[in-house]
């Protein structure tokens, strides 16, 4: 049996770079991955759906170049040339990812699917069909979420579609059907809207973007009506059937039974961990009521010299965060550091076209918290970039103390709006008052400037 220093499991956005980074520090090191190099965000998240969605921008400017007087003729959309893009993006990231690992010394990268099978000890099963036993000093868990598949009756008699295997259609869908109104609705239905399908939005709640502060909300949902998106609120689907290529959906609105159609649907209900068959017991590790495994502030779970790192540890599942984890474990085993990772600030950025960039707290939640809170709104038909290149959608939020003019939070929903919210961060990081920026000197006519005017909305 062999023994290590330190073995990760997962390579996703924290494993990678870790596993290097213990390797060159001198610990010998393994990392062992189920499927490929890059995790989620590499194979079926971040790059690709970002590659796919800067095509479907390039449709709609197509269209929209209309209004500023630019005629380009006839749009026609190649689905395959948009696949191919998004496939040689993926690989070449994973390729280089993988090189990476492999000229690494001291590092081994063991292709097979880890369990626990002792309380320092994994088995792997491995593609071949055998099985190889490693213990270690130290482990690191990366395994990431897996969408989650609600219990509709009916769902598992059609060919749904998640948001890995949508990446992977060779046709555009005539009628997609899509189950919930989060990130990965939002930007599959406003992607495929603009590749020619048409979108329904099923969503169980009053109202879309349910963690967003309303005014936000309805602002969206009136973007995404401008392009013909049906969004249906307030209704679940309660049952699947298919008819041929048609698929048949019954909506449930309160109580209420009705009949639709389509010819796709996409399960975007979220994402969870599916640890099932991880052997977590066995090594004394354990997890919260949703499933995702119990780390203490310093990223240590309830087993000693355990870490669980990324979206596997619950709270918010980004890529900079996973990435996060890595420099704070970094910093606590190497550099013997004490961490916390329970204040730090989370930005993100839907990547809906405009773009709905956020940091801090929203203002419903300040409210909640009884803050006394200033908030300043602008809306984008009053700003000169936003005028000047045509495109009016949306409105810029901040979230203000009211006694001491510190930025609390903020949402831009704008052309390139995680650029512009990332300025409102960095005022926050280096605790920048709202005023300061309200008579800040920024070139005209950029976004930044509008900064100004939003901050004169308090005055
Ligand atoms: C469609 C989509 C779009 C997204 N877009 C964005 C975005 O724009 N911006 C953003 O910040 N975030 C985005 N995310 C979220 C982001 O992808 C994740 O938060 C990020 O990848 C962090 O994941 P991770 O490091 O926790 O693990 P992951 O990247 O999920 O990696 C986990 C790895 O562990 C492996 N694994 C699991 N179990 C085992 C096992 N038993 N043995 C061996 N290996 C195992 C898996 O194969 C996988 O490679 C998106 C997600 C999706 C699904
Ligand atoms: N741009 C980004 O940063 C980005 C993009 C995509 C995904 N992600 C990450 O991936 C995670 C998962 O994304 P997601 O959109 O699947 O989850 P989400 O949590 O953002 O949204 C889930 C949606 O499904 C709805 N829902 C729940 N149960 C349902 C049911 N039975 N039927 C219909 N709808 C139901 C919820 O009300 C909600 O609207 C996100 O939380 C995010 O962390 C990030």
């Amino acid at each position: 049996m062999k023994h290590y220093d330190a073995i990760v499991i997962g390579a996703g956005q924290a494993g990678t770079p870790l596993c290097r980074k213990l390797a060159k520090l001198g610990l010998k090191t393994a990392l062992i991955e189920k499927r490929w190099v890059g995790g989620t965000c590499v194979n079926d998240g971040c790059s690709p759906t970002k590659a796919m969605v800067a095509s479907a921008k390039a449709a709609w400017s197509a269209r929209h170049n209309e209004t500023l007087g630019v005629h380009v003729g006839g749009i026609t959309v190649d689905f395959d040339e948009i696949i191919d893009r998004k496939n040689s993006i993926v690989h070449m990231m994973r390729g280089n990812s993988e090189k990476r690992i492999l000229d690494t010394a001291g590092l081994d990268l063991i292709y097979g699917t880890a369990r626990f099978s002792g309380r320092k000890e994994i088995t792997v099963s491995l593609p071949d069909g055998g099985t190889d036993t490693f213990t270690a000093d130290k482990f690191f868990l990366n395994t990431g979420l897996k969408p989650v598949i609600p219990d509709i009756e009916g769902i598992h008699s059609i060919p749904y579609l998640t948001s890995t295997t949508i990446m992977e259609l060779t046709e555009i869908p005539e009628h997609l059907l899509i189950l919930g109104s989060g990130y990965i609705a939002l930007e599959f239905g406003q992607m495929f809207t603009r590749f020619g399908s048409k979108v329904t939005i099923i969503e169980p709640s009053k109202r879309i973007l349910k963690r967003e502060d309303s005014d936000i909300a309805e602002e969206v949902t009136k973007i995404l009506a401008q392009e013909d998106i049906e969004i249906i609120t307030g209704t679940k689907a309660a049952g699947f059937s298919q008819n041929g290529h048609i698929i048949n959906v019954t909506l449930e609105t309160e109580g209420i039974k009705s009949q639709r159609t389509c010819t796709h649907v996409l399960v975007a209900a979220g994402r969870k961990p599916q640890l099932g068959e991880f052997g977590l017991e066995v090594a004394g590790i354990e997890v919260d009521k949703k499933g995702y495994i119990k780390v203490n502030a310093q990223l240590e779970t309830s087993a000693e010299g355990i870490y669980a790192l990324g979206d596997v540890k619950g709270g918010p599942a980004f890529t900079h965060i996973s990435y996060d984890d890595y420099r704070q474990i970094i910093q606590l085993v190497v550099e013997k550091k004490q961490i916390d990772i329970s204040d730090r600030l989370v930005p993100y950025c839907m990547f809906i076209d405009p773009q709905l960039g956020r940091v801090g707290i929203t203002e419903q939640e300040a409210r909640e918290k009884g803050l006394d809170i200033k908030v300043a709104v602008l809306k984008n038909d009053s700003v000169a970039r936003s005028i000047e290149t045509g495109d009016e959608r949306g409105m810029m939020k901040a979230i203000i103390d009211a006694k001491t003019g510190a930025i609390l939070g903020a949402a831009v929903l704008a052309e390139q709006g995680g650029e512009i919210v990332t300025i409102l961060q960095m005022a926050m990081m280096g605790g920048i008052t709202y005023d300061r920026l309200l008579n800040g000197v920024f070139a005209h006519p950029t976004y930044a400037e509008s900064l100004n005017n939003l901050f004169m909305t308090l005055e």
